[in-house]
Protein backbone atom coordinates (compact mmCIF):
# COMPACT_ATOMS: atom_id res chain seq x y z
CA UNK A 1 0.00 0.00 0.00
CA UNK A 2 3.06 2.29 0.66
CA UNK A 3 3.95 2.15 -3.11
CA UNK A 4 0.00 3.25 -4.37
CA UNK A 5 0.52 5.82 -1.33
CA UNK A 6 3.19 7.36 -3.44
CA UNK A 7 1.99 6.77 -6.71
CA UNK A 8 -1.30 8.93 -5.13
CA UNK A 9 0.80 11.65 -5.38
CA UNK A 10 0.81 11.33 -9.38
CA UNK A 11 -2.85 10.99 -9.85
CA UNK A 12 -4.23 12.66 -6.47
CA UNK A 13 -5.34 15.90 -8.59
CA UNK A 14 -7.46 13.56 -10.97
CA UNK A 15 -9.04 11.72 -7.99
CA UNK A 16 -12.48 12.41 -9.13
CA UNK A 17 -11.92 10.43 -12.13
CA UNK A 18 -10.86 7.46 -9.35
CA UNK A 19 -13.98 8.19 -7.29
CA UNK A 20 -16.28 7.95 -10.42
CA UNK A 21 -14.87 5.36 -12.40
CA UNK A 22 -15.21 3.38 -8.49
CA UNK A 23 -19.03 4.35 -8.64
CA UNK A 24 -20.01 3.81 -11.94
CA UNK A 25 -18.80 0.21 -11.78
CA UNK A 26 -20.22 0.12 -8.48
CA UNK A 27 -23.70 1.63 -10.01
CA UNK A 28 -23.39 -1.14 -13.18
CA UNK A 29 -22.88 -4.05 -10.80
CA UNK A 30 -25.95 -3.55 -8.40
CA UNK A 31 -28.01 -3.15 -12.00
CA UNK A 32 -26.46 -6.54 -12.88
CA UNK A 33 -28.25 -7.97 -9.61
CA UNK A 34 -31.83 -6.39 -10.95
CA UNK A 35 -31.73 -9.36 -13.67
CA UNK A 36 -32.39 -12.15 -11.42
CA UNK A 37 -35.19 -10.17 -9.48
CA UNK A 38 -36.76 -9.29 -12.57
CA UNK A 39 -36.69 -13.13 -13.90
CA UNK A 40 -37.74 -14.18 -10.84
CA UNK A 41 -40.68 -11.41 -11.47
CA UNK A 42 -41.20 -12.51 -14.70
CA UNK A 43 -41.39 -16.18 -13.77
CA UNK A 44 -43.95 -15.81 -10.27
CA UNK A 45 -45.72 -13.09 -11.25
CA UNK A 46 -46.20 -12.63 -15.13
CA UNK A 47 -46.09 -15.90 -16.29
CA UNK A 48 -47.52 -18.56 -13.31
CA UNK A 49 -50.34 -16.07 -12.43
CA UNK A 50 -51.27 -15.66 -16.58
CA UNK A 51 -50.44 -12.00 -15.49
CA UNK A 52 -49.01 -10.95 -18.58
CA UNK A 53 -50.06 -7.50 -18.81
CA UNK A 54 -47.03 -6.81 -16.65
CA UNK A 55 -44.61 -8.13 -19.62
CA UNK A 56 -44.20 -4.67 -21.36
CA UNK A 57 -43.57 -3.08 -18.64
CA UNK A 58 -41.07 -5.54 -17.54
CA UNK A 59 -39.27 -5.74 -20.68
CA UNK A 60 -39.07 -2.04 -20.50
CA UNK A 61 -37.68 -2.46 -17.30
CA UNK A 62 -34.97 -4.71 -19.03
CA UNK A 63 -34.54 -2.37 -21.33
CA UNK A 64 -34.12 0.66 -19.08
CA UNK A 65 -31.54 -1.28 -17.04
CA UNK A 66 -29.32 -2.75 -20.01
CA UNK A 67 -28.85 0.56 -21.02
CA UNK A 68 -28.14 2.18 -17.56
CA UNK A 69 -25.63 -0.32 -17.32
CA UNK A 70 -23.88 -0.01 -20.36
CA UNK A 71 -23.83 3.96 -19.95
CA UNK A 72 -22.21 3.15 -16.59
CA UNK A 73 -19.65 0.63 -18.00
CA UNK A 74 -18.95 3.24 -20.51
CA UNK A 75 -18.54 5.39 -18.01
CA UNK A 76 -16.07 3.52 -15.89
CA UNK A 77 -13.83 3.14 -18.76
CA UNK A 78 -14.03 6.23 -20.05
CA UNK A 79 -12.79 7.74 -16.15
CA UNK A 80 -10.25 4.84 -15.70
CA UNK A 81 -8.63 5.40 -19.25
CA UNK A 82 -8.62 9.38 -18.69
CA UNK A 83 -6.73 8.55 -14.73
CA UNK A 84 -4.88 5.92 -15.94
CA UNK A 85 -3.29 7.98 -18.85
CA UNK A 86 -3.11 10.84 -17.03
CA UNK A 87 -0.80 8.58 -14.37
CA UNK A 88 1.20 7.14 -16.72
CA UNK A 89 1.76 10.75 -18.46
CA UNK A 90 2.99 12.28 -15.38
CA UNK A 91 4.83 9.11 -14.61
CA UNK A 92 6.38 8.86 -17.88
CA UNK A 93 7.74 12.66 -17.50
CA UNK A 94 8.52 12.52 -14.07
CA UNK A 95 10.80 9.49 -15.07
CA UNK A 96 12.66 10.74 -18.15
CA UNK A 97 13.28 14.33 -16.58
CA UNK A 98 14.90 12.52 -13.66
CA UNK A 99 16.65 10.53 -16.08
CA UNK A 100 18.25 13.45 -17.33
CA UNK A 101 19.66 14.56 -14.03
CA UNK A 102 20.76 11.36 -12.64
CA UNK A 103 24.35 11.93 -12.10
CA UNK A 104 27.27 9.44 -14.20
CA UNK A 105 27.76 7.58 -10.92
CA UNK A 106 24.05 5.75 -11.87
CA UNK A 107 24.87 5.62 -15.19
CA UNK A 108 27.90 3.91 -14.42
CA UNK A 109 25.85 0.64 -13.57
CA UNK A 110 22.25 1.00 -15.10
CA UNK A 111 21.16 -0.67 -17.62
CA UNK A 112 19.46 0.12 -21.34
CA UNK A 113 17.02 -2.56 -21.33
CA UNK A 114 16.33 -2.03 -17.56
CA UNK A 115 15.27 1.41 -17.63
CA UNK A 116 13.55 1.13 -20.91
CA UNK A 117 11.41 -1.92 -19.93
CA UNK A 118 10.72 0.62 -16.01
CA UNK A 119 10.00 3.41 -18.54
CA UNK A 120 7.26 1.18 -20.81
CA UNK A 121 5.79 -2.58 -19.70
CA UNK A 122 6.17 -1.20 -15.83
CA UNK A 123 4.61 2.22 -16.11
CA UNK A 124 2.00 0.53 -18.77
CA UNK A 125 1.34 -2.01 -15.78
CA UNK A 126 0.70 0.73 -13.40
CA UNK A 127 -1.82 2.72 -15.87
CA UNK A 128 -3.92 -0.64 -16.19
CA UNK A 129 -3.81 -1.18 -12.32
CA UNK A 130 -4.60 2.54 -11.12
CA UNK A 131 -7.08 2.86 -14.26
CA UNK A 132 -9.16 -0.64 -14.11
CA UNK A 133 -7.28 -3.11 -11.78
CA UNK A 134 -7.85 -1.14 -8.71
CA UNK A 135 -12.01 -0.61 -9.06
CA UNK A 136 -12.28 -3.96 -10.65
CA UNK A 137 -10.62 -5.46 -7.87
CA UNK A 138 -12.96 -3.30 -5.63
CA UNK A 139 -16.05 -4.40 -7.28
CA UNK A 140 -14.96 -8.15 -7.41
CA UNK A 141 -15.39 -7.74 -3.63
CA UNK A 142 -18.69 -5.86 -4.50
CA UNK A 143 -19.84 -8.24 -6.76
CA UNK A 144 -19.95 -11.41 -3.93
CA UNK A 145 -21.54 -9.62 -1.25
CA UNK A 146 -24.24 -8.08 -3.08
CA UNK A 147 -24.68 -11.31 -4.88
CA UNK A 148 -24.67 -13.42 -1.55
CA UNK A 149 -26.74 -10.94 0.52
CA UNK A 150 -29.38 -11.47 -2.35
CA UNK A 151 -29.00 -15.03 -2.35
CA UNK A 152 -29.43 -15.49 1.27
CA UNK A 153 -32.57 -13.21 0.89
CA UNK A 154 -34.21 -15.78 -1.29
CA UNK A 155 -33.10 -18.64 0.79
CA UNK A 156 -30.57 -18.93 3.14
CA UNK A 157 -30.68 -23.04 3.32
CA UNK A 158 -30.12 -23.22 -0.42
CA UNK A 159 -27.23 -20.37 -0.36
CA UNK A 160 -25.72 -22.78 2.37
CA UNK A 161 -25.82 -25.59 0.41
CA UNK A 162 -24.51 -24.07 -3.06
CA UNK A 163 -21.87 -22.44 -1.28
CA UNK A 164 -19.98 -25.46 -0.24
CA UNK A 165 -18.26 -25.91 -4.00
CA UNK A 166 -17.00 -22.41 -3.81
CA UNK A 167 -14.08 -22.99 -1.69
CA UNK A 168 -12.68 -25.81 -3.99
CA UNK A 169 -13.09 -23.19 -6.57
CA UNK A 170 -11.73 -20.24 -5.05
CA UNK A 171 -8.72 -22.24 -4.30
CA UNK A 172 -8.58 -24.14 -7.77
CA UNK A 173 -8.33 -20.36 -9.08
CA UNK A 174 -5.63 -19.43 -6.79
CA UNK A 175 -3.68 -22.68 -7.48
CA UNK A 176 -3.81 -21.77 -11.44
CA UNK A 177 -2.59 -18.25 -10.76
CA UNK A 178 0.15 -19.18 -8.70
CA UNK A 179 1.17 -21.96 -11.53
CA UNK A 180 0.11 -19.50 -14.18
CA UNK A 181 2.12 -16.67 -12.80
CA UNK A 182 5.73 -17.77 -12.70
CA UNK A 183 4.87 -19.30 -16.39
CA UNK A 184 4.12 -16.34 -17.73
CA UNK A 185 7.36 -14.53 -15.56
CA UNK A 186 9.32 -16.92 -17.33
CA UNK A 187 7.44 -16.26 -20.99
CA UNK A 188 8.64 -12.77 -20.36
CA UNK A 189 12.08 -13.49 -19.16
CA UNK A 190 12.00 -15.46 -22.22
CA UNK A 191 10.30 -13.28 -24.73
CA UNK A 192 12.91 -10.56 -23.34
CA UNK A 193 16.30 -12.32 -23.74
CA UNK A 194 14.95 -13.00 -27.46
CA UNK A 195 14.17 -9.05 -28.09
CA UNK A 196 18.05 -8.51 -26.42
CA UNK A 197 19.53 -11.36 -29.43
CA UNK A 198 17.84 -9.07 -31.80
CA UNK A 199 18.68 -5.66 -31.01
CA UNK A 200 22.55 -6.81 -30.38
CA UNK A 201 22.16 -8.24 -33.77
CA UNK A 202 21.22 -5.58 -35.46
CA UNK A 203 23.31 -2.91 -33.81
CA UNK A 204 26.37 -5.12 -33.94
CA UNK A 205 25.81 -6.34 -37.19
CA UNK A 206 29.14 -5.41 -38.56
CA UNK A 207 31.25 -7.45 -35.52
CA UNK A 208 29.13 -10.39 -36.57
CA UNK A 209 30.00 -10.32 -39.79
CA UNK A 210 33.42 -9.40 -39.70
CA UNK A 211 33.71 -12.34 -37.54
CA UNK A 212 30.94 -14.37 -39.54
CA UNK A 213 29.60 -15.42 -36.86
CA UNK A 214 25.93 -15.63 -38.79
CA UNK A 215 25.82 -19.50 -37.98
CA UNK A 216 26.35 -18.92 -34.41
CA UNK A 217 24.25 -15.99 -34.04
CA UNK A 218 21.15 -17.98 -35.91
CA UNK A 219 21.91 -20.85 -33.64
CA UNK A 220 21.73 -18.42 -30.41
CA UNK A 221 18.14 -16.92 -31.55
CA UNK A 222 17.25 -19.97 -32.66
CA UNK A 223 17.75 -21.80 -28.93
CA UNK A 224 16.43 -18.62 -27.34
CA UNK A 225 13.50 -19.29 -29.82
CA UNK A 226 12.73 -22.42 -28.83
CA UNK A 227 12.89 -21.89 -24.83
CA UNK A 228 10.24 -19.38 -25.66
CA UNK A 229 7.69 -21.76 -27.90
CA UNK A 230 8.53 -24.55 -24.99
CA UNK A 231 7.42 -22.07 -22.25
CA UNK A 232 4.26 -20.88 -24.18
CA UNK A 233 3.40 -24.51 -24.31
CA UNK A 234 4.08 -25.08 -20.66
CA UNK A 235 1.33 -22.18 -19.98
CA UNK A 236 -1.14 -23.55 -22.27
CA UNK A 237 -0.76 -26.63 -20.47
CA UNK A 238 -1.73 -25.34 -16.87
CA UNK A 239 -4.60 -23.32 -18.84
CA UNK A 240 -5.75 -27.11 -20.15
CA UNK A 241 -5.49 -28.61 -16.83
CA UNK A 242 -6.75 -25.83 -14.51
CA UNK A 243 -9.78 -24.50 -16.63
CA UNK A 244 -11.76 -27.63 -16.90
CA UNK A 245 -11.07 -28.05 -13.21
CA UNK A 246 -12.51 -24.74 -12.51
CA UNK A 247 -15.43 -25.72 -14.81
CA UNK A 248 -16.08 -28.98 -12.71
CA UNK A 249 -16.40 -26.91 -9.33
CA UNK A 250 -18.52 -24.25 -11.05
CA UNK A 251 -20.79 -27.02 -12.37
CA UNK A 252 -21.03 -29.16 -9.34
CA UNK A 253 -22.51 -25.83 -7.51
CA UNK A 254 -24.93 -26.00 -10.43
CA UNK A 255 -25.99 -29.69 -10.06
CA UNK A 256 -26.39 -29.04 -6.38
CA UNK A 257 -28.46 -26.00 -7.04
CA UNK A 258 -30.81 -28.20 -9.48
CA UNK A 259 -31.05 -31.10 -7.35
CA UNK A 260 -31.32 -29.11 -4.02
CA UNK A 261 -33.46 -26.13 -5.49
CA UNK A 262 -35.43 -28.45 -7.76
CA UNK A 263 -36.60 -30.35 -4.47
CA UNK A 264 -38.17 -27.06 -2.77
CA UNK A 265 -39.36 -25.99 -5.56
CA UNK A 266 -41.37 -29.37 -5.52
CA UNK A 267 -42.06 -28.90 -2.02
CA UNK A 268 -43.04 -25.28 -2.46
CA UNK A 269 -40.75 -23.60 0.04
CA UNK A 270 -39.33 -21.47 -2.93
CA UNK A 271 -41.11 -20.44 -6.16
CA UNK A 272 -39.64 -21.41 -9.51
CA UNK A 273 -39.06 -18.01 -10.28
CA UNK A 274 -36.95 -17.80 -6.97
CA UNK A 275 -34.66 -21.13 -7.88
CA UNK A 276 -34.08 -19.28 -11.58
CA UNK A 277 -33.17 -15.53 -9.77
CA UNK A 278 -30.96 -17.84 -7.64
CA UNK A 279 -29.75 -19.91 -10.59
CA UNK A 280 -28.44 -16.66 -12.19
CA UNK A 281 -27.10 -15.15 -9.71
CA UNK A 282 -24.74 -17.88 -8.90
CA UNK A 283 -23.01 -17.05 -11.76
CA UNK A 284 -22.84 -14.06 -10.59
CA UNK A 285 -20.43 -15.35 -7.93
CA UNK A 286 -18.96 -17.28 -9.63
CA UNK A 287 -17.30 -15.11 -12.27
CA UNK A 288 -15.42 -12.77 -10.29
CA UNK A 289 -14.21 -15.95 -8.00
CA UNK A 290 -13.25 -17.20 -10.89
CA UNK A 291 -10.63 -14.37 -11.85
CA UNK A 292 -9.79 -13.77 -7.67
CA UNK A 293 -6.55 -15.22 -8.79
CA UNK A 294 -5.85 -13.15 -12.12
CA UNK A 295 -6.93 -9.64 -9.97
CA UNK A 296 -4.66 -10.23 -6.87
CA UNK A 297 -1.96 -11.36 -9.11
CA UNK A 298 -2.91 -8.36 -11.17
CA UNK A 299 -2.04 -5.99 -7.92
CA UNK A 300 1.15 -7.94 -6.83
CA UNK A 301 2.37 -7.22 -10.31
CA UNK A 302 1.71 -3.90 -10.22
CA UNK A 303 2.58 -3.45 -7.14
CA UNK A 304 6.16 -4.50 -8.30
CA UNK A 305 6.36 -2.41 -11.19
CA UNK A 306 5.57 0.39 -8.71
CA UNK A 307 8.14 -0.33 -7.23
CA UNK A 308 10.38 -0.56 -9.76
CA UNK A 309 9.50 2.73 -11.26
CA UNK A 310 9.16 4.50 -7.51
CA UNK A 311 13.02 3.12 -7.57
CA UNK A 312 14.35 4.91 -10.10
CA UNK A 313 12.05 8.20 -9.13
CA UNK A 314 13.59 7.69 -5.44
CA UNK A 315 17.18 7.19 -6.36
CA UNK A 316 19.31 9.87 -5.16
CA UNK A 317 21.10 12.48 -7.20
CA UNK A 318 24.98 12.62 -5.86
CA UNK A 319 25.86 15.44 -7.77
CA UNK A 320 23.51 18.47 -7.32
CA UNK A 321 23.77 22.35 -6.90
CA UNK A 322 24.25 23.39 -3.14
CA UNK A 323 21.96 25.76 -1.75
CA UNK A 324 24.14 28.45 -2.01
CA UNK A 325 25.63 27.53 -5.39
CA UNK A 326 26.27 30.75 -7.62
CA UNK A 327 25.29 31.02 -11.25
CA UNK A 328 28.26 31.99 -13.37
CA UNK A 329 28.02 35.23 -15.36
CA UNK A 330 29.43 34.32 -19.26
CA UNK A 331 31.10 37.47 -19.90
CA UNK A 332 32.70 37.47 -16.68
CA UNK A 333 34.87 34.04 -16.48
CA UNK A 334 38.08 33.64 -17.53
CA UNK A 335 38.23 29.91 -17.54
CA UNK A 336 41.18 29.86 -14.67
CA UNK A 337 40.97 26.19 -13.93
CA UNK A 338 43.19 24.70 -10.63
CA UNK A 339 43.14 21.26 -9.18
CA UNK A 340 44.59 21.11 -6.05
CA UNK A 341 45.36 17.55 -4.41
CA UNK A 342 42.37 15.83 -5.85
CA UNK A 343 42.11 12.26 -5.50
CA UNK A 344 39.10 10.41 -6.74
CA UNK A 345 37.59 6.85 -6.99
CA UNK A 346 34.83 5.43 -8.73
CA UNK A 347 32.42 3.70 -5.97
CA UNK A 348 35.20 1.73 -3.75
CA UNK A 349 37.44 0.86 -6.35
CA UNK A 350 40.80 1.76 -6.05
CA UNK A 351 41.65 5.25 -6.75
CA UNK A 352 41.38 5.97 -10.28
CA UNK A 353 43.40 9.39 -10.11
CA UNK A 354 45.61 10.39 -7.07
CA UNK A 355 46.57 13.48 -5.95
CA UNK A 356 46.74 15.76 -8.99
CA UNK A 357 47.70 19.05 -9.11
CA UNK A 358 46.88 20.88 -12.00
CA UNK A 359 47.53 25.32 -12.57
CA UNK A 360 45.74 26.19 -16.21
CA UNK A 361 45.66 29.72 -16.33
CA UNK A 362 43.36 31.13 -18.98
CA UNK A 363 43.86 30.27 -22.10
CA UNK A 364 46.54 27.60 -21.87
CA UNK A 365 46.11 24.20 -23.27
CA UNK A 366 47.02 21.48 -21.25
CA UNK A 367 47.77 17.99 -22.76
CA UNK A 368 47.37 14.62 -20.82
CA UNK A 369 48.94 11.58 -21.81
CA UNK A 370 48.66 8.69 -20.66
CA UNK A 371 48.36 4.60 -21.25
CA UNK A 372 44.95 2.97 -20.72
CA UNK A 373 43.18 3.76 -17.73
CA UNK A 374 45.84 5.94 -16.42
CA UNK A 375 43.17 8.36 -15.45
CA UNK A 376 43.10 10.95 -18.35
CA UNK A 377 39.24 10.79 -18.45
CA UNK A 378 38.33 10.57 -14.90
CA UNK A 379 40.40 14.09 -14.38
CA UNK A 380 37.88 15.24 -17.41
CA UNK A 381 34.81 14.32 -15.20
CA UNK A 382 36.11 15.95 -12.59
CA UNK A 383 36.48 18.75 -14.20
CA UNK A 384 32.90 18.77 -15.36
CA UNK A 385 31.92 17.55 -11.72
CA UNK A 386 30.23 14.54 -13.37
CA UNK A 387 31.33 13.22 -9.61
CA UNK A 388 32.31 14.13 -6.44
CA UNK A 389 36.20 14.37 -5.48
CA UNK A 390 36.78 12.29 -2.75
CA UNK A 391 40.04 14.91 -1.77
CA UNK A 392 40.86 18.25 -2.81
CA UNK A 393 39.42 21.07 -4.65
CA UNK A 394 38.90 21.86 -8.18
CA UNK A 395 38.46 25.82 -8.60
CA UNK A 396 37.24 28.02 -12.14
CA UNK A 397 38.38 31.51 -11.24
CA UNK A 398 38.98 30.52 -7.94
CA UNK A 399 35.65 29.31 -7.32
CA UNK A 400 35.14 25.47 -5.88
CA UNK A 401 33.19 24.24 -8.68
CA UNK A 402 31.20 22.48 -5.94
CA UNK A 403 29.51 26.01 -4.76
CA UNK A 404 29.12 26.78 -8.84
CA UNK A 405 25.87 25.44 -10.20
CA UNK A 406 26.38 22.15 -12.41
CA UNK A 407 24.07 23.62 -15.44
CA UNK A 408 25.84 26.77 -15.07
CA UNK A 409 29.30 25.41 -15.00
CA UNK A 410 28.89 23.02 -17.86
CA UNK A 411 27.73 26.00 -19.79
CA UNK A 412 31.08 27.29 -20.48
CA UNK A 413 32.69 23.70 -20.81
CA UNK A 414 32.44 22.00 -24.28
CA UNK A 415 33.08 18.47 -24.98
CA UNK A 416 34.31 16.48 -27.98
CA UNK A 417 34.46 13.09 -26.91
CA UNK A 418 36.56 9.99 -28.40
CA UNK A 419 32.87 8.65 -29.29
CA UNK A 420 30.65 11.13 -31.01
CA UNK A 421 27.32 10.67 -30.33
CA UNK A 422 24.72 12.16 -32.97
CA UNK A 423 20.61 12.36 -32.89
CA UNK A 424 18.97 10.80 -35.37
CA UNK A 425 18.02 14.56 -36.63
CA UNK A 426 19.47 17.18 -39.63
CA UNK A 427 23.19 17.86 -39.58
CA UNK A 428 22.16 21.30 -38.68
CA UNK A 429 20.16 20.18 -35.76
CA UNK A 430 23.23 18.16 -34.55
CA UNK A 431 25.83 20.57 -34.56
CA UNK A 432 23.47 23.24 -32.65
CA UNK A 433 22.93 21.03 -30.62
CA UNK A 434 21.50 22.07 -27.25
CA UNK A 435 22.17 25.86 -28.83
CA UNK A 436 18.84 28.32 -29.15
CA UNK A 437 18.25 30.50 -31.74
CA UNK A 438 21.71 29.68 -34.09
CA UNK A 439 21.96 30.88 -37.44
CA UNK A 440 22.51 29.15 -40.22
CA UNK A 441 25.81 31.53 -41.20
CA UNK A 442 26.76 30.23 -37.58
CA UNK A 443 26.70 26.76 -37.98
CA UNK A 444 28.60 26.89 -41.48
CA UNK A 445 31.31 29.08 -39.77
CA UNK A 446 31.60 26.30 -37.58
CA UNK A 447 31.43 23.28 -39.98
CA UNK A 448 34.27 25.13 -41.76
CA UNK A 449 36.28 25.59 -39.05
CA UNK A 450 36.13 21.96 -37.89
CA UNK A 451 36.45 20.90 -41.46
CA UNK A 452 33.04 19.76 -41.96
CA UNK A 453 31.64 21.93 -44.22
CA UNK A 454 33.00 19.64 -47.10
CA UNK A 455 31.82 16.41 -46.99
CA UNK A 456 28.20 18.29 -45.79
CA UNK A 457 28.12 20.06 -48.63
CA UNK A 458 28.38 16.84 -50.94
CA UNK A 459 25.43 14.69 -49.81
CA UNK A 460 22.52 15.14 -51.02
CA UNK A 461 20.49 17.32 -48.56
CA UNK A 462 23.44 19.33 -47.26
CA UNK A 463 22.96 20.94 -43.79
CA UNK A 464 19.49 18.97 -44.11
CA UNK A 465 20.72 15.91 -44.56
CA UNK A 466 19.21 13.72 -41.32
CA UNK A 467 22.04 11.04 -39.64
CA UNK A 468 20.19 7.65 -38.96
CA UNK A 469 20.21 6.40 -35.39
CA UNK A 470 23.67 6.85 -33.41
CA UNK A 471 24.69 9.03 -36.63
CA UNK A 472 25.05 5.41 -38.89
CA UNK A 473 25.55 6.60 -42.38
CA UNK A 474 28.59 9.08 -41.46
CA UNK A 475 32.07 7.71 -41.00
CA UNK A 476 33.68 7.55 -37.89
CA UNK A 477 36.15 10.76 -38.81
CA UNK A 478 33.07 12.87 -40.35
CA UNK A 479 31.07 12.27 -37.01
CA UNK A 480 33.79 13.61 -35.01
CA UNK A 481 34.00 16.66 -37.06
CA UNK A 482 30.68 16.85 -36.57
CA UNK A 483 31.20 16.85 -33.21
CA UNK A 484 33.90 19.00 -33.13
CA UNK A 485 32.03 21.76 -35.15
CA UNK A 486 29.04 21.59 -31.65
CA UNK A 487 31.81 22.44 -29.35
CA UNK A 488 33.08 25.30 -30.85
CA UNK A 489 29.41 26.63 -31.86
CA UNK A 490 29.33 26.30 -28.09
CA UNK A 491 32.01 29.39 -27.83
CA UNK A 492 33.23 28.03 -24.52
CA UNK A 493 35.73 28.85 -21.90
CA UNK A 494 36.91 26.22 -21.33
CA UNK A 495 37.53 23.32 -24.21
CA UNK A 496 37.93 19.66 -23.83
CA UNK A 497 39.05 17.25 -27.01
CA UNK A 498 38.78 13.77 -25.54
CA UNK A 499 40.93 11.95 -28.25
CA UNK A 500 39.04 14.12 -30.71
CA UNK A 501 41.22 13.62 -33.24
CA UNK A 502 42.00 9.72 -33.35
CA UNK A 503 39.15 8.68 -35.57
CA UNK A 504 40.76 11.47 -38.75
CA UNK A 505 43.86 10.81 -40.57
CA UNK A 506 46.69 12.50 -40.01
CA UNK A 507 46.60 15.06 -42.90
CA UNK A 508 42.61 15.88 -41.55
CA UNK A 509 44.02 15.58 -38.01
CA UNK A 510 46.47 18.57 -38.94
CA UNK A 511 43.96 20.38 -40.98
CA UNK A 512 41.56 20.72 -37.77
CA UNK A 513 44.77 21.19 -35.18
CA UNK A 514 45.63 24.10 -37.41
CA UNK A 515 41.69 25.28 -37.26
CA UNK A 516 41.89 24.12 -32.89
CA UNK A 517 44.65 26.72 -32.98
CA UNK A 518 42.69 29.64 -33.61
CA UNK A 519 39.38 28.52 -31.75
CA UNK A 520 42.01 27.43 -28.67
CA UNK A 521 42.43 31.19 -28.17
CA UNK A 522 41.77 32.39 -25.52
CA UNK A 523 40.10 29.25 -24.02
CA UNK A 524 41.62 26.95 -21.60
CA UNK A 525 42.18 23.70 -23.40
CA UNK A 526 42.39 20.06 -22.15
CA UNK A 527 44.12 17.54 -24.95
CA UNK A 528 43.80 13.76 -24.13
CA UNK A 529 45.43 12.32 -27.02
CA UNK A 530 47.53 9.08 -28.11
CA UNK A 531 49.34 10.96 -30.82
CA UNK A 532 52.04 13.34 -29.77
CA UNK A 533 51.36 15.49 -32.67
CA UNK A 534 48.71 16.45 -30.69
CA UNK A 535 50.00 17.63 -27.89
CA UNK A 536 53.12 19.29 -28.97
CA UNK A 537 52.12 23.11 -28.56
CA UNK A 538 50.47 22.31 -25.43
CA UNK A 539 51.84 25.08 -22.65
CA UNK A 540 51.85 22.18 -20.27
CA UNK A 541 51.73 18.06 -21.25
CA UNK A 542 50.62 15.50 -17.77
CA UNK A 543 51.98 12.20 -18.35
CA UNK A 544 49.99 10.18 -16.06
CA UNK A 545 50.28 6.65 -15.05
CA UNK A 546 48.19 4.55 -12.86
CA UNK A 547 46.01 7.67 -11.63
CA UNK A 548 49.36 9.82 -10.76
CA UNK A 549 50.91 12.80 -12.86
CA UNK A 550 54.40 11.08 -13.51
CA UNK A 551 55.83 13.81 -15.55
CA UNK A 552 55.22 17.46 -16.71
CA UNK A 553 56.53 19.71 -18.67
CA UNK A 554 56.65 21.15 -22.39
CA UNK A 555 57.27 18.81 -25.29
CA UNK A 556 60.68 19.56 -26.07
CA UNK A 557 61.64 19.60 -22.40
CA UNK A 558 60.10 15.94 -21.80
CA UNK A 559 61.65 14.56 -25.36
CA UNK A 560 65.12 15.72 -23.70
CA UNK A 561 64.75 13.37 -20.38
CA UNK A 562 64.06 9.78 -20.10
CA UNK A 563 60.84 8.69 -19.26
CA UNK A 564 57.33 7.65 -20.15
CA UNK A 565 57.08 11.01 -23.06
CA UNK A 566 60.45 9.93 -24.02
CA UNK A 567 59.86 6.01 -25.04
CA UNK A 568 56.38 7.06 -26.48
CA UNK A 569 57.79 9.78 -28.59
CA UNK A 570 60.59 7.18 -30.00
CA UNK A 571 57.49 4.59 -30.59
CA UNK A 572 55.83 7.19 -32.48
CA UNK A 573 58.36 8.61 -34.41
CA UNK A 574 60.79 6.00 -34.98
CA UNK A 575 60.90 6.38 -38.91
CA UNK A 576 61.63 10.20 -38.17
CA UNK A 577 64.33 9.80 -35.87
CA UNK A 578 66.21 6.70 -37.90
CA UNK A 579 65.57 8.94 -41.16
CA UNK A 580 67.22 11.64 -39.43
CA UNK A 581 70.25 9.82 -37.87
CA UNK A 582 70.51 8.01 -41.58
CA UNK A 583 71.00 11.53 -43.45
CA UNK A 584 73.52 12.58 -40.73
CA UNK A 585 71.53 15.59 -39.33
CA UNK A 586 73.84 14.89 -36.22
CA UNK A 587 70.47 16.10 -34.12
CA UNK A 588 70.49 14.04 -30.40
CA UNK A 589 67.26 12.12 -30.30
CA UNK A 590 66.54 14.41 -27.56
CA UNK A 591 66.08 17.44 -29.90
CA UNK A 592 64.30 16.12 -32.82
CA UNK A 593 61.61 18.41 -33.77
CA UNK A 594 58.34 16.95 -34.91
N1 LIG B 1 32.59 4.69 -14.81
C1 LIG B 1 33.54 4.01 -14.20
N2 LIG B 1 33.25 3.20 -13.17
C2 LIG B 1 34.22 2.53 -12.53
N3 LIG B 1 35.51 2.61 -12.83
C3 LIG B 1 35.88 3.41 -13.84
C4 LIG B 1 34.91 4.14 -14.58
N4 LIG B 1 35.54 4.86 -15.53
C5 LIG B 1 36.87 4.58 -15.40
N5 LIG B 1 37.06 3.71 -14.39
C6 LIG B 1 38.36 3.21 -13.91
O1 LIG B 1 39.16 4.31 -13.55
C7 LIG B 1 40.49 4.17 -14.03
C8 LIG B 1 40.85 5.36 -14.91
O2 LIG B 1 40.05 5.33 -16.07
P1 LIG B 1 40.01 6.49 -17.15
O3 LIG B 1 38.82 6.26 -18.03
O4 LIG B 1 40.13 7.81 -16.50
O5 LIG B 1 41.34 6.18 -17.97
P2 LIG B 1 41.86 6.81 -19.32
O6 LIG B 1 43.26 7.20 -19.06
O7 LIG B 1 40.96 7.86 -19.81
O8 LIG B 1 41.81 5.53 -20.27
P3 LIG B 1 41.58 5.46 -21.87
O9 LIG B 1 42.76 6.04 -22.56
O10 LIG B 1 41.51 3.97 -22.11
O11 LIG B 1 40.31 6.15 -22.15
C9 LIG B 1 40.54 2.83 -14.76
O12 LIG B 1 41.09 1.90 -13.84
C10 LIG B 1 39.10 2.49 -15.04
O13 LIG B 1 38.89 1.11 -14.98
Amino acid sequence: MNVLRQLQGFFWEKRSYLFLSILCLAIATGLGLVYPYLLQVLIDDAIKQQNFGIVPQLALTVLGVVILKASMQFLHGFFGGRLGNFLAYKLRNACYEKLQFLSFRYYDTARTGDLMSRLTGDLEAIRMFIGFGFAQLLNMLLMVTFGAIMMLTISWQLTLVTLVAMPFLVVAALKFESKIHPAFQEMRLALSSLTTAVQENITGVRTVKSFAREPHEVEKFSGRNERYKSNQIFASGIWARYFPLMELFANISVVILLVVGGTMVINESITLGQLVAFFSLIWYIIGPLWGIGFHINNYTQSKASGERVLELLNQPIDVKDRENAVDLVPSEVKGHVVFDGVTFAYGNKMAAVKDINIDAPPGTVIGLLGGTGSGKSTIIQLLMHAYNVNQGTIKLDGVNINDIKVRSLRSQIATVFQETFLFSSSIKNNIAYGMKDVSMDEIIRVAKLAKAHDFIMEMKDGYDTIVGERGMGLSGGQKQRIAIARALLKDPKILILDDATSAVDMETEHEIQAGFQEVMRGRTTFIIAHRISSLRHADEILVLDEGKIVQRGKHNDLIAVPGPYQDVYKIQYADLIARQSQEGLGKAQGQVQV
